[in-house]
């Protein structure tokens, strides 16, 4: 599960292609769904970006042609295919992510959100996300998507810095972030978020920190701050290992967090996750569900998706991936309705170990009722409660464990990979010696272990 340091983004979920890989990724003070409620999220993969840019190995292509009816056909497929797979109660969320969706046309969304409203109840409430890259011609766009049913906006800012765009090789500039962000806050008041990466070669900690100042002055109620990953295949990549960039100085990264998450706090931001800061309760109510262990749908190439298939009539939960390669994908949805990859069952215990990497990235950690949705049988005491390793880490003062939960001091939230590797050695330790299940007969006269909380 989660190796990399806790500053790093929380997104996994579209980066890797192995369903073994963390998910990471919530708004308002009302709490999020519960798990084991049959709603869900919906998460919609647009492929297409204009450019590569320099870091990026997220699911993305550069299309030298592109038929957006034919993809625009096969999202709406897909997303009748899934949800007739899962049949939500209700989706309380949607997040058009990529890629760079906000190249989509406002039609193309439009038909996505009016067939889950007509597959399945898509409340007015619902937060409804667009991921969008700063561009010098946006304002029309913006209140397009408005008219198609977006009400969030997420900018790619990444840096205030003209240099250390051209050296991410982003193809927009601090004036077109800027007149984007400012574009963004009339049409979305309230609603915009904004990326920032840190941790960029030769970056220096205090003309950073200046950034996150200026970013503050200008932002809306959302910032989310994502420590670059050097990634295999990437030109950064290359250009590290050839020596043509210096290495990124991990304590410099390491200052920058701290003292970003310090001068967010100073601002009345609350750090919700260990990227992500919101204030007005601005909290992202579709990456809450991602921590809280919650069932979404993934459509679209190499979408990720965690929920039990009814129409299977099975009861475990079930992490798929949607086949990667857009032309490969439209041709399966075209075939099959769908163009899911792979499909993998959870054991009780992966489940568990998601419940607990992700819980804990959170700042409200895991409450006892909620692992106990998932775990009625083996509780936190029951798991944690008496190991020598927590009594260790509380007394470091990095977690707690009392009668809310389990939960990662602030101190602990910026080591949480540390804090995991050794509290999930302690899961597993837990659930090798947890006493037989109790059985428990339904109507029918079968035994099962649970309900489906999962
Ligand atoms: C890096 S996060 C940025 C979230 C943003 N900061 C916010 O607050 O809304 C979003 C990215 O994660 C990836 N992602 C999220 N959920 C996904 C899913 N279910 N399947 C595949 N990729 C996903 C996509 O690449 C998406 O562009
Ligand atoms: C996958 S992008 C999709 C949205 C949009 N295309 C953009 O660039 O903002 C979502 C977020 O992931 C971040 N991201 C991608 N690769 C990353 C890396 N190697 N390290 C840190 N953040 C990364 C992007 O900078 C962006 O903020
Ligand atoms: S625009 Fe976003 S998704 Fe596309 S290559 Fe750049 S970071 Fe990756």
């Amino acid at each position: 599960l989660c190796t990399q340091r806790a500053s790093r983004r929380s997104c996994a979920a579209g980066r890797g292609q192995s369903l073994d890989e963390n998910l990471g990724h919530p708004r308002g003070s009302k709490q999020p769904p519960a798990p084991g409620t049959r709603s869900a999220a919906l998460y919609v993969h647009w492929p297409y970006c204009e450019k590569r840019c320099n870091y990026c190995n997220f699911n993305k292509y550069i299309p030298r042609t592109l038929d957006e009816g034919a993809m625009q056909k096969c999202l709406v497929k897909e997303t009748t295919t899934l949800l007739k797979l899962r049949i939500p109660s209700e989706i309380d969320s949607v997040f058009f992510g990529g890629g760079t969706p906000s190249l989509a046309s406002p039609h193309t969304v439009a038909s996505v959100l009016e067939t889950i409203a007509q597959t399945t109840h898509l409340p007015a409430k619902a937060e409804v996300t667009l991921e969008a890259n700063p561009t010098s011609s946006q304002a029309s766009r913006l209140t397009a998507f408005q008219g198609a049913g977006i009400n969030r906006l997420s900018i790619g800012i990444q840096s205030l810095d003209n240099k250390e765009l051209q050296l991410l090789g982003r193809t927009h500039s601090v004036s077109d972030a800027l007149g984007t962000l400012e574009e963004a806050r009339r049409v979305y008041p309230g609603r915009t978020s904004v990326d920032l990466m840190f941790g960029l070669p030769a970056q220096q900690v205090e003309p950073w920190l200046r950034q996150l100042q200026e970013l503050l002055s200008l932002c809306d109620d959302h910032i989310s701050l994502y420590q670059l990953t050097l990634e295999r295949g990437t030109l950064l990549f290359a250009q590290v290992q050839q020596g043509t960039l210096p290495s990124p100085d991990p304590e410099a990264a390491a200052e920058m967090y701290q003292h970003g998450r310090e001068i967010l706090r100073e601002a009345g931001f609350r750090q919700y996750e260990v990227s992500n800061f919101a204030r007005n309760e601005a909290l992202s109510t579709h990456n809450w569900t991602y921590w809280q262990g919650g069932q979404y749908i993934g459509v679209g190439p190499g979408a990720h998706g965690r929920f039990v298939p009814r129409g299977d009539g099975g009861s475990l939960r079930e992490a798929r991936i949607q086949t990667l390669e857009p032309d490969n994908w439209m041709k399966e949805v075209s075939m099959f309705g769908h163009g899911t990859r792979k499909r993998v069952s959870l054991s009780e215990l992966e489940l568990l170990e998601e419940v607990l990497a992700l819980g804990l990235r959170t700042d409200t950690g895991i409450t006892h009722q909620h692992w106990l949705q998932f775990e009625p049988q083996l509780s936190l005491w029951d798991v944690f409660g008496k190991a020598e390793e927590v009594r260790e880490l509380q007394s470091q003062g990095l977690l707690l464990l009392d009668h809310r939960g389990l939960r990662c001091s602030w101190e602990g939230l910026a080591v949480l990979d540390t804090v995991l590797l050794r509290l999930l050695l302690q899961l597993q330790n837990a659930w090798e010696n947890r006493p037989p299940p109790m059985l428990k007969v339904t109507e029918s006269g079968a035994a099962s272990q649970r309900e489906d909380s999962r």
